[in-house]
């Protein structure tokens, strides 16, 4: 494989300098790169992986073959600035899936941006300025950590995709031929990253944006947002019409009949003998089924759906979710999941707790609390339902699937490298921290964390799901039992501060898969145990995933991590950290990620 290595960045170099300008003269196929220090090429500590190729200003006039290049995995860095490189940016830049630095400024480059730019998720910073690039941009804004993005100087066109600006450091599209409003820049960047595209409108720049135009199946005249508010009240009109033919109705039913939702193979607990007017459509295929009610019933019931304050489920009823295929897609010990179409094409996730004897009123106000902070690394309940028999709750549904699944699923190739990990580490604990801070006096905690609550966003930030909805995990039954003793006589909401130090024994577990990479059953218990007993014979790498090892991840860092976790999951909860000093200390290992990565 080092063959293989140096055989490619040669291939690399041929193609780059073809009447060999400025190629570096000690690059040779019976030397390595690493030990033989290569001229321009730059590696991890222990002189094992190539992470770094820095060709600037050599008088480089060839093509980039990033095929070549891209068969050194390892690469994170490329800085080819100020040479006379030509012909495209090539679609096979995607394969080098560790770049974290891509520094092109200063060539001869033209052509199409490759769409493929997009999937290079690691990236940090790219600088493809002063160049002769032209076309549209590809949607630059779904690599979530991207901090600078320099493209002055080009003939790009096009509207500038919707960056996240409040993550961006730097940023500058000047002088190219860009067109249309200019997204919301968090009063981050001045008129100077965006002056010389005459067709940009808005702020920072001072001109203002002509008035959109009306569309052209023409609502006679409404806006959207007009059509908005009648359709409301013609639903709002609807809903007491039915309300009215619901009592009328109600009147003539036997007493004491019960409303009941059926799906497929799940009976309500409360009553064995189902209501006539309840028709129960079922498809066959498995994992299907249908709710299916009848509109007195659903007159009734949609009173009860508290649509809570995201703006994502305006209006939404009961009978919305009941008439919506449902997809089971997930029976745990608390209660089953579910996928919901509805009708508008949105997706959500309802989730059905099962045995939870809480009261619907502590239910609803937990809720409602918990509705009331919101962190952008939370997914927010969009909606609940609440009666005696049945507890849901609404999401919305997250395409990109689960942590548990981006580390134990099939990848395709795709690598979850070691900056994401610390990444993904990061944002949790620091939203912990955060609801925590809010939520502590109510004594809510998440109740219920591991891997597959941890969702992945449309930009791939993680997002902790279902928080809130339980209460306490086994592993700590017998704490418990001593802190419920204590209780009856001692400060109330004592179990409820045991629940934080079970979240944070929860986040211990999770730390531990980001680093080892191995499955931890539903126990948590023996992958813990066995890191323990690794550890205890002296720090070794044996724990951790081999792709970070493959990939040359600090070893300094992953041990203070590995530190960080078994601090988490210290059998007895009082020893174990806050989660702010968690979060802390992860930030620290963070930042000095960070450094090494960006001191070149
Ligand atoms: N909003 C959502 N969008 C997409 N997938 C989700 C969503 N919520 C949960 N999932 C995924 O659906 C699957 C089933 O979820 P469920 O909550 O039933 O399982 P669980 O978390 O293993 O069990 P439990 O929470 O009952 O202990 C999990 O893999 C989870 O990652």
């Amino acid at each position: 494989e080092e063959d293989e290595v140096n055989r490619s960045l040669i291939q690399f170099m041929t193609n780059i300098s073809p009447g060999n300008a400025g190629r570096s003269s000690n690059w040779s196929m019976n030397s390595d790169p690493c030990t033989d220090k290569w001229e321009g090429v730059i590696c991890d500590s222990q002189s094992k992986f190539v992470r770094k190729v820095i060709l600037d200003g050599l008088n480089l006039d060839g093509i980039l073959d990033a095929e070549s290049l891209c068969k050194v995995r390892t690469l994170a860095v490329l800085s080819l600035k100020n040479n006379s490189v030509v012909g495209k940016l090539p679609e096979g830049i995607s394969s080098c899936k560790r770049l974290t630095h891509l520094y092109a400024s200063g060539n001869h480059f033209s052509g199409e941006l490759p769409q493929s730019l997009s999937r290079l998720s690691n990236l940090k910073r790219l600088n493809i300025s002063n160049n002769n690039f032209s076309g549209v941009l590809p949607d630059l804004s779904r690599i979530s950590g991207l901090i600078s993005f320099l493209a002055q100087n080009n003939q790009l066109r096009g509207e500038i995709p919707k960056f996240d600006f409040s993550n961006l450091q730097q940023f500058n599209v000047s002088n190219n031929n860009f067109s249309g409003p200019i997204p919301y820049v968090d009063g981050r960047f001045s008129a100077s990253s965006f002056s010389g595209n005459p067709g940009l409108c808005g702020p920072p720049l001072s001109n203002t944006c002509p008035p959109s135009l009306p569309s052209k199946n023409g609502s006679k005249g409404f806006s959207s947002k007009q059509l908005r508010i009648y359709s409301g009240y013609i639903i709002l009109g609807l809903i007491i019409v039915l309300f009215v033919f619901y009592k009328l109705f109600r009147k003539k039913r036997p007493k004491g009949e019960k409303v009941e939702v059926i799906k497929k193979g799940v009976s309500m607990e409360s009553s064995s003998n189902k209501p006539s007017s309840v028709s129960s459509q079922l498809k066959t295929s498995d994992n299907r089924s249908e709710y299916s009610i009848t509109s007195a019933e659903a007159g009734m019931t949609s009173s009860s759906l508290t649509v809570l304050s995201s703006p994502v489920v305006n209006g939404l009823r009961f009978e919305d979710l009941l008439r919506a295929p449902a997809e089971l897609i997930g029976r745990g010990k608390h209660g089953s999941l579910y996928k919901v179409v509805l009708e508008n094409k949105m997706v959500l996730a309802v989730k059905r707790i099962k045995d939870w004897g809480i009261s619907s009123q502590d239910f609803k106000r937990r809720m409602q609390k918990i509705d009331q902070v919101k962190h952008p690394n939370v997914l927010p309940p969009l909606a609940f339902y609440c009666s005696k028999q049945e507890k849901l709750l609404v999401y919305e549904y997250q395409q990109n699937g689960s942590l548990f699944k981006l580390l134990y699923g099939t990848r395709n190739g795709e690598v979850f490298e070691w900056g994401s990990r610390l990444g993904v580490a990061a944002s949790i604990a620091e939203a912990l921290a955060f609801m925590y801070s809010e939520l502590h006096d109510d004594g809510i905690a998440h109740g219920n964390l591991k891997s597959t609550n941890i969702l992945l966003g449309k930009d791939m930030d993680p997002c902790i799901s279902e928080y809130g909805l339980m209460v306490v995990e086994d592993q700590d039954q017998q704490f418990l039992a001593q802190a419920d003793n204590l209780k009856s006589n001692g400060p109330s909401g004592y179990t409820a501060y045991s629940t934080f130090k079970v979240d944070v024994y929860g986040f211990g577990v999770i730390l531990l898969e980001l680093l080892t990479g191995k499955l931890v059953q539903n126990s948590g218990f023996d992958l813990a145990r066995w890191v323990h007993s690794v550890v205890r014979e002296e720090w070794t790498v044996e724990v951790f995933d081999k792709a970070l090892i493959l990939e040359g991840a600090s070893e300094e860092r992953m041990v203070n991590l590995l530190r960080v976790a078994l601090k988490c999951i210290n059998p007895s909860p009082g020893e174990r950290p806050t989660i702010n000093k968690v979060a802390g200390m992860i930030n620290t290992i963070k930042e000095e990620e960070e450094r090494s990565i960006v001191s070149i």
